[in-house]
């Protein structure tokens, strides 16, 4: 095999195992293994909850539209009657349009009304006239109904509903400024919650019906009061922790909004009751079948799940890999590697003495490796460009990788293959989910952009990576899945031939 066809192979091999992780988390695959019906009852988790005609149902997330379905189909009884009688769901601008299997849509004549909205991720007032629709139909709920609430990642931007007198406007702004400056997700939901009328367990506190919410995760430990920013779970923050937040990124906020946050109590509601909270799916599944595909598909290979916990700014992530990918390299040269220790901390390694051995033993048999994170990374924007997280990463990694990975003997042909991607399909404001980057010792992506005068220092400075891989070979380096329908948070691929 050429070495263009052995790269070529490689990329495909990486994105093929990134719709498999995506594939794997897909939301009508998983509530059927959640919920069930059995005769007049429907069954969540260990609990049994009596149908009776009073089934609700309100969602808000990128992932909910193919959540529906399953739920309805089980909800109708075999004269087509139904015990689901009401719902009302917020999910992205377009997305109906873009999932190709349109069996998985909620069919003509469902009871659900589908709301679309927050273009972009930012909410807008589609998404707010949405918000207060599904805040009066759980209003209007009696003590005997039940409220299925479907969450998914996405969920914050698609339920606005900010306290007043604080405007639709200012709430984004608020949420923009932390964005850019490198609030993590903890950070900037925590603010969410302070100044909505809804998150931190605001939705459940305004109804009386039986809520169970079905989630589908895109945060770090699925911590629940995050998860879009958490409508039916207590808020537990501390009073002034929303401020601490906004002095640290300095965000500029009006006397309104310092006035509600100053009066914010700690939340009365420290539990509920009649709530049951259940994560139906998270980043650890989608690593899971990313694994089991390498190892299916690429017998020789050894793929090892490092983290779900990957954080911190994307560029340094992009440099740490790179820095590992070179240990292991020098590793297989010389059969032997130490791992610097700081790097097991940059890339939360999950257990540090399995990876290390794992790795080790790789390394002795020259083995080729896949190593597999997930996570959330952050970017601090201070560029005009268009660009998102794992393009950016990806586009650091690709000129770490030239100034920094060994240049080995002639005889020696070692490959290394990057993917970071997001598996909802879009990363930051742009159509790509993330993209590739490739090294070899005689030939690798940053000599490519050179060769077509695309310079990669110049996009990464701008924080232009979108760009940067859109330009290079007409985009043949971008993942472009479209909306996949599902969330949870990112999938970076490393993969490593001797
Ligand atoms: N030009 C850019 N370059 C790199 N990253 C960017 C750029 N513009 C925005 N971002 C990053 O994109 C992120 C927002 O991306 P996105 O809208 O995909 O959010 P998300 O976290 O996936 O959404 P959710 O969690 O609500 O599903 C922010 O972290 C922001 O820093
Ligand atoms: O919607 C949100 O708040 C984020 O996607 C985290 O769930």
């Amino acid at each position: 095999m050429t070495r263009n066809s052995i790269i070529g192979k490689s990329l495909s091999l990486l994105t093929d195992a990134f719709q498999e992780g995506v594939h794997s988390v897909l939301p009508h695959l998983l509530i059927p293994k959640f919920v069930r019906r059995e005769n007049e009852s429907l069954l969540v988790g260990h609990r049994a909850y009596k149908l009776n005609n009073n089934v609700h149902l309100v969602g808000f997330g990128k992932a909910v539209i193919t959540m529906i379905k399953p739920i309805e189909d089980m909800l109708r009884n075999s004269n087509s009657s139904s015990h689901l009688v009401s719902g009302v769901v917020s999910v992205p601008w377009k997305i109906q349009e873009s999932i190709q299997n349109v069996e998985l849509l909620p069919d003509n004549h469902s009871c659900v009304e589908i709301m679309e909205g927050a273009k972009n991720n930012i909410p807008d007032h589609d998404a707010f006239d949405a918000a207060k629709k599904i805040l009066n139909v759980v209003q209007d709920l009696k003590l005997e109904d039940l409220l299925i609430v479907l969450i998914s990642g996405g969920g914050s931007a698609l339920l606005p509903m900010p306290i007043p007198p604080i405007t639709l406007e200012e709430k984004s702004s608020i949420v923009r400024q932390l964005s850019t400056a490198g609030a993590d997700i903890v950070e900037l939901n925590t603010v969410r919650k302070a100044i909505s009328a809804v998150k931190g367990g605001k939705l459940a506190e305004n109804t009386k019906a039986t809520i169970i919410s079905l989630i589908l995760s895109d945060v770090i430990d699925s911590s629940l009061d995050i998860i879009a920013s958490g409508p039916t779970v207590p808020n537990t923050d501390h009073p002034g922790k929303a401020m601490e937040i906004i002095s640290k990124y300095n965000v500029i906020i009006s006397p309104d909004v310092r006035h509600v946050m100053s009066n914010q109590l700690r939340s009365e509601n420290v539990d509920f009751p009649d709530a049951s909270n259940n994560v139906i799916g998270d980043n650890k599944l989608a690593l899971e079948a990313t694994r089991r595909f390498f190892k299916q598909k690429q017998r020789d290979c050894h793929p090892i799940v490092v983290t779900s916990s990957l954080k911190g700014e994307a560029a340094m992530i992009g440099h740490s890999i790179v820095l590992l990918s070179k240990e292991i390299i020098d590793g297989y040269r010389c059969g032997h590697i130490d791992i610097t220790p700081s790097l097991l901390l940059d890339l939360h390694v999950e257990r540090h003495a399995n990876f290390i051995e794992e790795i080790s033993r790789c390394v002795t048999e020259k083995l080729p490796l896949c190593l597999l994170f997930g996570g959330e990374s952050t970017v601090e924007v201070k560029g005009t460009g268009v660009g998102g997280r794992n393009q950016e990463m990806v586009l650091a990694a690709t000129i770490h990788m030239k100034t920094e990975l060994p240049r080995v003997p002639e005889d020696q042909e070692p490959l290394v293959v990057l993917l970071s991607a997001g598996t909802d399909g879009l990363d930051g404001p742009t159509t790509a989910a993330g993209a590739l980057t490739y090294w070899t010792p005689q030939r690798c992506l940053y000599d490519d952009a050179l060769d077509e005068d695309v310079r990669p220092e110049r996009y990464l400075a701008r924080n232009d990576s979108h760009s940067f891989f859109r330009k290079l070979s007409s985009g043949k380096y971008l993942v472009q899945p479209g909306h996949t329908g599902t969330n949870v948070m990112d999938l970076q691929m490393l993969y490593i031939r001797p």
